[in-house]
């Protein structure tokens, strides 16, 4: 599904500053993988790089494969026949990431009248989509009538037009209060996992990453320094700094 090697992300100009040097890991199809470290470690830098969403003024080099595609360097005619369907982005604050003035079915459907679906059947999926993040009555709604969790499903619904098969959540329930994030958490349970969509899932939040992830990717000062599975990561003695880094940012927050 993913396959990313020796990646690096540093500053254009001198001195060049290295924010991720010699990343490299796979992930397989329906593999649900967290990315933790504390702040500053270069998560969403990891995150920006694989989605082709890295900044100006900084440089990607190594190799990122999505399903074999190269992307690293890519322009938006390669990348148009993934995103939104090889991959999509779960926005981390879906308060800037949807439209005020649109009712949220409209959208949910643009992107599929986008892709030349007709009026009524992107209405009729929009509303579907709505319906399986637990949002059966919003689509006549503006995003201010919603609940920070429930725009968080919005978003979740407008990532999975696309069907996706690999997820990308960069802190998808950090806004959130503890009651409404078990309820997105379990509704990313459902749309991902073996014969559903690979995750990529970037968090604080240790006690997330092992509920929804086999597997733990641990960065720290741009370089992953951990991959395994999730129980062997955090037993694992030599990473009590790194892991306590991690859970002292999740408690601040
Ligand atoms: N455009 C940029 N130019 C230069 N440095 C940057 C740029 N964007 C991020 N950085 C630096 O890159 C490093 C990694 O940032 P990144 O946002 O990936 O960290 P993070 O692990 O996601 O942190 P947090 O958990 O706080 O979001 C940080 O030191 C940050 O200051």
């Amino acid at each position: 599904m993913l396959h990313v090697h020796d990646l690096s992300v540093a500053t254009d100009a001198p001195p060049r500053t290295p924010l991720l040097a010699g990343i490299t890991f796979d992930l397989a199809p329906g593999e649900r993988v967290g990315v933790v470290g504390a702040s500053g470690a270069g998560k969403s830098q990891l995150v920006a790089a694989v989605l082709g969403l890295t900044g100006t003024g900084l440089q990607v080099t190594g190799s990122v494969q999505v399903e074999g595609t190269e992307v690293v360097g890519a322009g938006p005619a390669r990348w148009r026949p993934l995103r939104g369907r090889a991959t999509a982005l779960v926005a981390q604050d879906p308060g800037t990431a949807l439209d005020p003035l649109t009712r949220v079915g409209r959208q949910v459907a643009l992107p599929l009248r986008a892709r030349g679906v007709g009026r009524r059947e992107a209405s009729r999926r929009a509303v579907a989509l709505l319906t399986e993040v637990g949002l059966p009555g919003a689509a006549r709604r503006f995003p201010a009538q919603l609940s920070g969790g429930q725009r968080q499903r919005v978003a979740l619904a407008l990532a999975l037009v696309g069907a996706p098969r690999l997820l990308v959540a960069d802190e998808p329930t950090s806004a959130l209060d503890p009651t409404v994030q078990a309820g997105v958490l379990d509704l990313l349970d459902r749309v991902t996992g073996p014969d559903r969509a690979a995750l990529l899932l970037v968090t604080h939040d240790l006690a997330v990453a092992a509920r929804l992830c086999s597997r733990l990717l641990v960065l720290q000062g741009g370089r992953l320094v951990v991959d395994g599975p999730v129980a062997d990561v955090l037993a694992d003695p030599r990473l009590a700094e790194v892991v306590a880094a991690a859970r002292e940012l999740s408690v601040v927050r």
